[in-house]
């Protein structure tokens, strides 16, 4: 699979793909099982009108394919990406070959795990195989975090350090299933080759 979501368990990885997948069918009452080996999503990219900006449904198709219009080249329409689940961590590895993009999940809320959040993240970011990975690092379930929050667990996860270490282009969204707060971004990152 050419996207990969990781991150921790319970940090929110189904809850946001869902969400992508189809923002109505998260709210605050949703709950999700943790995922006990992986999952496949099929994201469509909402597409714009020319009159409106309201964002149309998927094509019924479920057409996927780049295509050229008037020599203008045209992005894809939806992506499919594998879930593996937080508690598959020491397995993850073996989900390496052949990604071109890698989206890391980190639970927002919940500062006392980050540091083990940025421990697994180091570890992505160091293998061989993912030097080339484009990253989105998603720090989710903002709705439940203060502004503050942010800055702070971009601190813990030693950030601004890592940017100097590591060869990706990480892209940082801050997101939340429940409001839906960055999931236009994460679109379009995933959109763009
Ligand atoms: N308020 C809020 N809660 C969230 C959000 N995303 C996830 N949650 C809560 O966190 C729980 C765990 O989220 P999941 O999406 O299942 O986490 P996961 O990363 O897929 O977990 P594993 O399957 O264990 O790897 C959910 O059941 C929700 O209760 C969010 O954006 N906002």
């Amino acid at each position: 699979m050419s996207c990969i979501c990781l991150g921790p368990k319970r940090s929110g990885k189904t809850h946001l793909l869902k969400a992508l997948q189809e923002p109505d069918s998260i709210d605050e009452t949703s709950y999700s099982m943790p995922t006990i080996g992986t999952g496949i999503y099929r994201i469509h990219f909402p597409t714009k009108s020319p009159n409106s900006d309201k964002p149309k449904p998927p094509p019924a198709d479920g057409s996927t394919q780049a295509h050229h219009h008037g020599g203008k080249k045209h992005l894809p329409k939806s992506i499919q990406i594998l879930e593996i689940g937080g508690s598959m961590a020491p397995l993850w590895r073996q989900y390496f070959e052949d990604v071109k993009k890698l989206i890391y999940v980190v639970d927002t809320s919940n500062l006392c795990q980050i540091s083990a959040a940025g421990v697994l993240f180091y570890s992505i970011l160091t293998e061989p195989r993912l030097q080339k990975v484009k990253i989105l690092l998603v720090l989710a379930k903002m709705d439940y975090s203060y502004r503050q929050m942010r800055n702070e667990a971009l601190l813990m996860l030693q950030m601004s350090k890592l940017q100097k270490q590591i060869r990706q282009q990480v892209t940082i969204v801050e997101a939340s299933a429940v409001t839906k707060v960055g999931l236009d971004p994460i679109y379009e990152w995933l959109q763009w080759p």
